[in-house]
């Protein structure tokens, strides 16, 4: 692979930030003492499943970097442990890693306020393992949130799928499918939706279904996609993805599908970035930091395939797969990045406009109306 590859960093970062701009539709502190106290309203994940199901595991390894060999040394998790990573990451949510095993009948367990404040449930099955007591664990647990909370989005992950060959992979996906939505049949829920997804640590197959948990989280999903559309097809370019670089979430894509392979080529290059400005970037006295607002990487690979990697806000990039003779308009590609960057600003701009709107009680205030005509964040001009 012949790699051409081009960052430029600065030493401070003076791009604003987005951190508490995003609009999950659901309050955000104002003062750092509101924020400490109020951190349990923030939108939940949680990850339930049976003990060594690999529920810890996949959080260490999606929001904190560890290595997956490393999960083998990790201990079983006694009590329910919260993890904020709005302050480090696009994904402003708190995951909670529940124990192995919750017991619904345990008073001091208040599982309705739990199940309240929660957008998505992530229930990890190991399918290396007998799987029948963790579909009735499944049962059970979708059950009780559904009553508390019939909004909550139900993830299934078959996990531990490495271990499988292509055939039982799908096989035991199909067969977990079948019997968890007889049960929910037998119920009569037909109405509760699951998803399901195989999953691994040791490959990309868990960043890609974290990101389709996270996505169904954010409301401004269809203008993201919106965008990259009007993006793409003004460029030359072949993917697009808008990328939270802490956790290699794909946050939104073009609507071309996705395939593994150009999304690991997009992480990949993201580990590149992120280590060559880890090792190069930093200030003599180690100060600054590896991704900041001119962040920039080009990578032209040897079949004629460039990689392109531009800052668009505090924790997010744009990563692209473009063909050589297109990236020959750099400048109009440069251009329309711009367009792009200052719409995705708009989009979280007017969100958090609303949100303030919506907090100070007024909901029929001028800048509620703005934002709803303002929503579809469409570029001004794009040659
Ligand atoms: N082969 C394989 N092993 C995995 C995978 N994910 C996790 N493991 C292993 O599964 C074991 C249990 O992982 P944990 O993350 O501690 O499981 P847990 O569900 O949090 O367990 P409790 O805290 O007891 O509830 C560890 O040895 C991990 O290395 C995977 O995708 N593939």
């Amino acid at each position: 692979m012949s790699l051409f590859y081009e960052e430029q960093l600065a030493g401070s970062f003076g791009v604003d930030t987005f951190s508490k701009d995003f609009d999950y539709g659901v309050e955000e502190p104002d003062t750092e003492e509101t924020l400490s106290s109020s951190t349990d309203s923030k939108p939940r994940i949680l990850l339930m499943g049976l003990r060594r199901s690999g529920k810890s595991s996949i959080q260490k390894v999606v929001f904190h970097k560890m290595s997956p060999n490393e999960t083998l040394f990790l201990e079983s998790t006694n009590k329910i442990y919260k993890d904020d990573i709005s302050g480090s990451s696009f994904v402003n949510f708190q995951i909670w890693d529940f124990p192995g095993q919750v017991d619904f009948f345990d008073p001091t367990f208040d599982y309705e306020m739990i199940f309240r404040g929660t957008g998505a449930l992530i229930f990890v099955i190991d399918a290396q393992d007998d799987y029948v007591e963790a579909l009735g664990r499944l049962h059970l647990t979708v059950t009780r949130a559904y009553r508390v909370n019939p909004n909550i989005n139900f993830e299934v992950f078959v996990h531990k799928v490495d271990g499988l060959s292509d055939d039982h992979k799908i096989e035991t996906q199909r067969d977990i499918h079948q019997r968890a939505n007889d049960d929910l049949a037998d119920a009569s829920l037909e109405k509760l939706h699951l998803s399901f997804y195989l999953t691994s640590i040791y490959d990309h197959s868990i960043f890609e279904a974290f990101s389709k948990v996270v996505q169904k989280l954010i409301s401004q999903l269809p203008t993201l996609e919106n965008l990259l559309n009007i993006f793409i097809s003004n460029s030359g370019i072949e993917k697009a993805f808008l990328f939270d670089v802490v956790s290699k979430i794909y946050i939104a894509t073009d609507s071309s599908p996705v395939d593994m392979q150009s999304y690991e080529l997009c992480c990949d290059m993201i580990d590149v970035v992120i280590d060559v400005s880890c090792i190069y970037g930093l200030k003599e006295d180690g100060t600054g930091s590896a991704y900041d607002k001119d962040s920039l990487a080009i990578i032209k690979l040897n079949n004629t395939t460039v990689l392109y990697l531009k800052e668009v806000t505090k924790f997010l990039s744009l990563v692209c797969i473009l063909r050589e003779e297109s990236f020959e308009k750099k400048g109009l590609i440069d251009y329309n990045f711009h367009c792009f960057r200052k719409a995705i600003h708009e989009v979280f701009e007017v969100a958090s406009v609303a949100r303030k709107g919506l907090l100070s009680m007024q909901p029929s205030s001028p800048c509620t109306t703005v934002k709803s005509t303002a929503l579809n964040g469409t570029p001004r001009v794009l040659v």
